[in-house]
């Protein structure tokens, strides 16, 4: 599992280090991880190091020092290294470390800004250093005006020391301008803002840097599943399973306009394992069931009178069908789990529990806090999304995973996971039906089972989001899969769900 942190959270972890004077041995560990990940980079590109060229930006805090440090373990490999003091001062003892081993200085002021940004933009690596976990808001005066002429020149490969100047360290909010990094290099542990959007679009990918902190670290404030730990986590069916232990899900999905939601979403459950789907909706919709998934058992009942371990509501729903509506409420007020999509979310109460997931996309996030008194509109849930889900959960009391590039989920007991293994060809319509069955199945397998997560350290109250963000993993690697690069269909990610749990 990646485990992420807020500033905050490193910062109270290193004082005590500070405190005992090893402040200086931390920083060398950082920019020794530093330099070798610049190296890597240059030796994966199959570029010579010696004579390849380096510029850091450097601001005047610690993150300036790691990048001068850095450079200046470059500067002793051959490498050409140039250091752009952005903010006029510096790091005493990594300029002082910079200067020694040969480094050029450049000290940024308005008459030489075109140079600079010139320079750095023609140097085959960019490492920005300019703001780190200390920072408060964005790049101001000089940096910025270099940063904003730096990214229209496109400059070689970007690398960003810690996280990329800019983006909030605890919510990934990007202050613009950001310079946007293929490579973060970040030390102690990741930082929660490089795993919610759109601080990852700046990030790029990231790697973590132990420095000797990583010890004291506290509970994180994010968490990523990575295979390990799905393998843990997705048990396989017992010898002696039957349909019902292999857990049963209700379906309230589907209307006239959108019945192929339904199908989608049945899909999924049965693509992830659902011991059996038991569909409930409108005639039509439920003849195309049948047709497209026979294993289906489809009735035209209530909720109440059909036995099953989990609900699905929502996806493909009409406003207008209050039969199928009343059937979303009654399932969410069940007390089983329950995931609801689409349709349902605008139709049930504002206060829900821990065992109902809401699975908005970030419109539909915006309508759901704006309906609670939240004055967000999908730019600026797009914008904040950490705090957007955060809140979310905060007021429903629900589970909320916000669907998008990186995929957030938030229960009410401020549990948060950030999963990112899709393609961007999954933005396809139905695709999140899909997931919504994929979600449901690992409800009606996974939901009661409370040893289960105990045994794997997860807490019971727990794992309503820890089952969101399995879901949302299986989903984005089946996605990945079926994609390999090119166009995929919602039905081809339904398709690839089985090879992914096969191979976990
Ligand atoms: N303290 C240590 O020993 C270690 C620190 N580390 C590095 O230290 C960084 C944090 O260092 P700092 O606390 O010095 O903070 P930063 O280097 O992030 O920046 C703080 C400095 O920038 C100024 N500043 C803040 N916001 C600004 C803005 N928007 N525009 C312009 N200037 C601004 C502050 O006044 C301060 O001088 C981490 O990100 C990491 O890179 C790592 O080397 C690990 C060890
Ligand atoms: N740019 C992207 N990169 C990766 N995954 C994405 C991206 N955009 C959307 N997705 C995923 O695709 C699915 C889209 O769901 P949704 O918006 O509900 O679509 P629909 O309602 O058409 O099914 C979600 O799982 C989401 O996380
Ligand atoms: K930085």
């Amino acid at each position: 599992m990646i485990s992420a942190y807020t500033g905050t959270q490193i910062r109270e972890t290193e004082k005590s280090f500070l405190d005992n004077g090893v402040g200086a041995v931390l920083m060398q560990r950082a920019a020794y991880g530093l330099a070798n990940a610049v190296v890597r980079e240059l030796r994966g590109g199959r570029q010579r190091l010696y004579g390849a060229s380096v510029t850091v930006l450097a601001g005047k805090g610690n993150n300036g020092g790691d990048g001068l440090f850095a450079a200046a373990m470059l500067a002793r490999r051959g490498l050409r290294t140039t250091a752009v003091l952005t903010a006029g001062d510096a790091h005493p003892e990594g300029l002082a470390a910079f200067k020694k081993a040969g480094g050029r200085v450049v000290r940024l002021t308005p008459e030489n800004m075109a140079e600079a940004t010139a320079a750095a933009a023609a140097s085959g690596v960019v490492i920005d250093a300019v703001l780190g976990t200390g920072a408060q808001g964005g790049l101001r005066g000089p940096a910025a005006e270099l940063v904003e002429a730096l990214g229209r020149a496109r400059p070689g490969l970007v690398v960003a020391c810690d996280i990329p100047s800019g983006v909030d360290a605890d919510t990934g909010e990007a202050h613009a301008p950001v310079l946007r990094a293929e490579l973060t290099v970040t030390f102690g542990a990741a930082k929660a803002g490089l795993l919610a959007d759109p601080g990852a679009d700046f990030a790029g990918r990231v790697q973590v840097v132990p420095i000797g902190i990583e010890a004291g670290l506290p509970w994180p404030a994010l968490c990523r599943f990575e295979a390990g730990d799905l393998s843990a986590l997705l048990a396989r069916p017992e010898r002696r399973a039957h349909k019902y232990s292999r857990g049963v899900l209700g379906v309230v999905a589907g209307s006239s306009a959108y019945p192929g939601a339904a199908v989608l979403a049945c899909k999924g459950a049965l693509a992830a394992g659902a011991g059996m789907v038991r569909y409930l909706g409108p005639p039509d919709v439920a003849d195309l069931v049948r047709q497209a998934c026979p294993e289906i058992v489809c009735s035209a009942g209530t909720v109440a009178g059909t036995h099953v371990q989990a609900w699905l509501v929502g996806s493909g729903l009409d406003d207008s069908d209050e039969q199928q509506l009343q059937r979303a409420r009654d399932a969410a007020d069940s007390g089983l789990p329950t995931i609801a999509d689409a349709g349902a979310l605008p139709a049930l109460p504002d206060v829900l529990a821990p065992q109902v997931i809401l699975t908005p996309h970030a419109g539909e996030l915006a309508s759901l806090l704006q309906r609670l008194g939240v004055g967000l509109d999908r730019a600026a849930v797009e914008a904040s999304t950490l705090s957007a889900v955060r809140r979310a959960a905060g007021l429903t009391e629900a589970t909320v995973l916000l669907k998008g590039a990186t995929t957030l989920v938030a229960s009410p007991f401020q549990d948060f996971y950030s999963q990112a293994e899709g393609t961007p060809w999954m933005a396809t319509a139905g695709s999140g039906d899909v997931l919504a069955g994929v979600i449901g199945a690992l409800l009606a397998r996974l939901g009661a089972d409370v040893g289960h997560f105990a045994e794997r350290g997860i807490d019971p109250d727990a794992r309503w989001g820890a089952i969101a963000a399995m879901a949302a993993s299986v989903h984005g690697r089946a996605g990945s899969l079926a994609s390999a690069g090119g166009p995929v269909t919602a039905s081809a990610i339904s398709d690839a769900v089985p090879e992914v749990l096969r191979t976990m």
